[in-house]
C-alpha cells in the first residue's frame, strides 16, 4: 500500500475544508485535501439564499451588530448550541464575507436611494443611505431580528466554492479527487491519518498526516427525501464513530426545511420567504400568521416546517400524487426580482416543476435539510478524545447551531470555522511531529482490504441497496419532523436488524477498480450506524428542543435536558451506539435559557437559570457605563486566535446619519 506523508490532511473539499486547507498552507504547513469528487462540485455549491454576518450597511441591518447576531443564534439553537462558540463565530463573519469580497466574491451591493421591497406581502418602499453605495448588500432570513444574509443572488455556495477553490489552486494546495476516506488511522489516542480507496482504480492508499481534518459535510442521505447531494452520506461522522473513540454530538438535531418542492425534494431557498414570498394551504389562504402572528413566514426553519406539518395533518394541503402539499407564493416579489435575485429557483421550477415561478405558485413541503449533529469537537476544532483529529463545517459538532441552526448560517459556519480552525490546525502542525508506527498503519490497511475481500469473494446475500432504501425509508417516517417514543423505538429495532443484515453483503459485480455497487457495500453498514446514533439519541430525549420534537414530551425540558449527546461505538459487533451526555453549564452562559419567541412559553426551567440571570445583573451594574465589548468580556469570555480579535468596524458605529436611521 502506498503511503503518502503531508502536514496536514483534510478531507473534504467543500467550504468548510477548503478554508482550513488554505489557512494550513498559509503557515508554510504541506497540505493535502481529499474528495470524492472535484472540489468546485462539493455540496457547498447548492447554498443558494446566502450567509450571515452582521455588517449592518442596509437600512434593515442598521443596529445590527455581532451581539444581535449571537443572540439570534443562541435562540435559533433552542439554548443547544455552545455559546462561546457562538461568540467566536459571530465575532469573525463580517472578517470571512470581506475576506471573500478580497478573494472575488461578487457580493451583491447596495444601491442609494429608494428601492421598492416587499415586507409582510406588502409593496415597501425602502431608503439606503448615500454612504451605504456600494457596500455589501444583505436580504431578510428567518429567525433573525435584522436583515443580515449576505449574498449573490441564490447562487451563493456557487459563487464561495468557486472564490475559494480558486484561492486554494492559486496557492498550490493539492486536491485528490474520487477518493473516499475509509478508515481513520489511530492508536487509541492520536489520529495518524485514513486510509482512502480510489474509486477509479479501487488502490488503496495510506494518507498520513499532524493532524487530520474531516469536512465530509452532512448526514441528510441517511433519509428518503432530502435537498442534500447524493454524497451526503454521513460516511465522515461514521469514519469517526468506527474508532471507538471520538464521538459525535446531537445526532438526533437534524432540520427540516419548509420548502423543498414535491416530489424531487430540491430546495427552494430561505431567500423566497425572506424576499417577500409567502406560503399558501390548498384553499389559496395564507396561513403563517395564524400560527405565529409576529415572524409568520420567517420563524425560525424548525417552527415553520412543524406549523406546516400541522396545518396538512388538519387536511390543508392541496391533494396530488405524491401526497399533500403547501403552496409557495413569490409571484407577488415580480418577475424583474425572481429574474435577478431567484434566478436559480426560476431554473429549478421551470426544469423540475414545468411551471414559472412568477406566475405560477410552487409546490412545497418540508423535507431533511441540514445536520445540526456530528463529529464533537472542541471550540479549537479538535476531537476531545483523539489529538490531531480535527473536524469542521457540517460535518462536526464544534456547537454554534444547537439543535437548529438559523438559515444563512451554514455557510458562514464553513468559512468563519474554517478561518478559526484552519488557524488551530496549523497551531497543531506546527507544534507536533509525525509519529507513527508502519505497522499500525499496515493494520488499519489489511482490516479495509479483508472488508473488501469479504463483500468481493465472500458469499454474503444481501443487497445494498435494497437495505439502504428501506434505512432512508424507516428515518423518514420514524425519525421525522414529530417524533414519538413508540416509532423512536421501532426505528431503533428496525435499523438494527438493518445493520445486522448488512454483516451479510454480498455484491453481484465482482470488479475491484471503479464500482458503484462495492462503493454502496462500503458505505450501507456506516450509514447505518449514523441512522442509529440519530434514532438512539431521538429516542432517549425526551423532551423537544428546537428541530427534535416530540409529540409525547412536547416541553423544552432545561432541567433534565439541558445537555449534548454524544454517541460512540467502542464495541464494533453492538448494534447501537453508547450515549453519554455533557451538560451545558448554565452559571457560564452570558444568555441563560429563556423564551425563543414562538408559541407557548413552557419550558421546564433549570434551577440556575434565575441565579445566573442575577449574577449577569450584578456584573453589569458594577461595570457601570462601559462599552458593549467590555460588557461581553466581562459577562462570557470567549478565546480567539490573536489575528481574528480586532473588533470590526460598521458605518452605523461612526456615522450619526445612520443612526438616526435605525
Ligand atoms: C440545497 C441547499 C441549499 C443551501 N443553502 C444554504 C444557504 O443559502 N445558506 C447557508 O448558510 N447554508 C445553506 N445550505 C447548507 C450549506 O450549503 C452546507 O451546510 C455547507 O455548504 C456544507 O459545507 P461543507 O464544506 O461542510 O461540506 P460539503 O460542501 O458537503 O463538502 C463535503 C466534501 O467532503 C467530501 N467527502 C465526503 N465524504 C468523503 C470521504 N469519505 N472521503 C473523501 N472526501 C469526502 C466531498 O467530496 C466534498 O468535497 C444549503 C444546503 C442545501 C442542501
Amino acid at each position: 500500500m502506498k503511503i503518502i506523508y503531508t502536514d496536514t490532511l483534510v478531507v473534504g473539499a467543500g467550504l468548510a475544508g477548503l478554508r482550513v486547507a488554505i489557512a494550513s498552507k498559509e503557515r508554510g504547513l504541506d497540505t493535502l485535501v481529499l474528495s470524492l469528487i472535484p472540489a468546485k462540485r462539493s455540496h457547498s455549491a447548492a447554498a443558494q439564499g446566502g450567509m450571515q454576518a452582521s455588517l449592518g450597511n442596509t437600512v434593515k441591518g442598521m443596529g445590527d451588530d455581532e451581539d444581535v447576531h449571537f443572540q439570534d443564534t443562541v435562540k435559533g439553537s433552542d439554548w443547544g448550541c455552545d455559546q462561546q462558540v457562538a461568540r467566536m463565530f459571530a465575532h469573525c463573519a463580517p472578517k470571512a464575507v470581506r475576506e471573500l469580497a478580497n478573494w472575488g466574491v461578487p457580493w451583491s451591493r447596495v444601491t442609494k436611494g429608494d428601492r421598492e421591497v416587499i415586507v409582510n406581502a406588502e409593496k415597501v418602499t425602502l431608503t439606503e443611505a448615500e454612504q451605504a453605495h456600494g457596500l455589501i448588500n444583505a436580504r431578510d432570513f428567518g429567525g433573525t431580528k435584522k436583515w443580515r444574509t449576505c449574498y449573490t443572488a441564490d447562487g451563493t455556495g456557487h459563487s464561495l466554492l468557486y472564490a475559494v477553490d480558486n484561492k486554494a489552486i492559486s496557492m498550490d494546495i493539492p486536491v485528490h479527487e474520487r477518493m473516499e476516506a475509509l478508515k481513520i488511522i489511530h492508536d487509541g489516542k492520536r489520529c495518524h491519518g485514513v486510509i482512502a480507496r480510489c474509486l477509479i482504480t479501487g488502490e488503496l492508499r495510506a494518507y498520513i498526516a499532524k493532524s487530520t481534518t474531516i469536512a465530509t459535510g452532512g448526514y441528510g442521505r441517511i433519509y428518503e427525501v432530502s435537498t442534500n447531494a447524493i454524497i451526503c452520506e454521513g460516511i465522515g461522522q461514521a469514519l469517526a464513530l468506527e474508532t471507538g473513540v471520538a464521538t459525535l454530538g446531537n445526532m438526533e438535531a437534524v432540520q427540516f426545511h419548509p420548502t423543498a418542492i414535491v416530489p424531487v425534494g430540491i430546495l427552494t431557498t430561505e431567500g423566497c420567504r425572506g424576499d417577500g414570498g409567502i406560503l399558501r394551504d390548498k384553499d389559496g389562504y395564507r396561513f403563517m400568521p395564524d400560527y405565529e402572528p409576529e415572524k409568520k413566514e420567517l420563524a425560525s426553519r424548525d417552527v415553520v416546517s412543524r406549523r406546516m406539518t400541522e396545518h396538512m395533518r388538519k387536511g390543508k394541503g392541496a391533494d396530488s400524487p405524491y401526497g399533500p402539499h403547501l403552496w409557495l407564493d413569490i409571484t407577488l416579489l415580480g418577475r424583474k426580482h425572481i429574474e435577478t435575485n431567484l434566478r436559480e429557483v426560476k431554473e429549478i421550477c421551470e426544469n423540475f416543476l414545468g411551471i414559472d415561478p412568477a406566475k405560477d405558485w410552487i409546490p412545497v413541503r418540508p423535507t431533511q435539510h441540514y445536520s445540526m449533529g456530528g463529529i464533537r469537537t472542541k471550540h479549537t476544532g479538535e476531537s476531545p478524545q483523539l489529538s490531531g483529529l480535527f473536524s469542521v463545517g457540517e460535518a462536526a459538532c464544534w456547537d454554534m447551531h444547537g439543535f437548529n441552526r438559523l438559515g444563512g448560517n451554514s455557510l458562514a459556519e464553513t468559512v468563519v470555522g474554517g478561518m478559526i480552525v484552519g488557524k488551530y490546525v496549523a497551531d497543531y502542525g506546527e507544534q507536533h511531529h509525525l509519529e507513527v508506527d508502519t505497522a499500525l498503519i499496515e493494520q488499519f490497511g489489511t482490516v479495509l482490504q479483508k472488508e473488501i475481500d469479504r463483500l468481493i469473494d465472500g458469499d454474503g446475500t444481501e443487497n445494498p441497496f435494497e437495505l439502504k432504501l428501506a434505512m432512508q425509508k424507516i428515518m423518514m417516517d420514524y425519525v421525522g419532523i414529530f417524533r414519538n417514543g413508540n416509532e423512536l423505538q421501532k426505528a431503533v429495532d428496525e435499523l438494527s436488524d438493518l445493520l445486522v443484515r448488512s454483516r451479510n453483503i454480498g455484491i453481484k459485480t465482482k470488479k475491484r477498480h471503479a464500482n458503484p455497487e462495492l462503493v454502496e457495500a462500503l458505505r450501507v453498514p456506516r450509514m447505518l450506524k449514523v441512522a442509529l446514533t440519530v434514532a438512539c439519541g431521538a429516542n432517549a430525549r425526551t423532551e423537544s428542543r428546537g428541530a427534535h420534537s416530540r409529540e409525547d414530551y412536547p416541553q423544552r425540558n432545561d432541567k433534565d435536558w439541558l445537555n449534548r449527546t454524544l454517541s460512540s461505538w467502542p464495541d464494533s459487533n453492538a448494534l447501537v451506539p453508547e450515549l453519554t451526555y455533557e451538560a451545558l453549564d448554565v452559571m457560564k452562559m452570558e444568555l441563560p435559557p429563556g423564551y425563543r419567541g414562538y408559541g407557548v412559553d413552557n419550558a421546564i426551567v433549570h434551577p440556575d437559570t434565575q441565579k445566573r440571570q442575577q449574577q449577569i445583573d450584578a456584573i453589569l451594574a458594577e461595570l457601570g457605563d462601559v462599552d458593549r465589548y467590555a460588557k461581553q468580556a466581562a459577562i462570557m469570555p470567549f478565546e480567539l486566535p490573536e489575528a481574528l480579535r480586532p473588533k470590526n468596524e460598521r458605518l452605523s458605529d461612526t456615522l450619526s446619519a445612520f443612526g438616526d436611521k435605525a
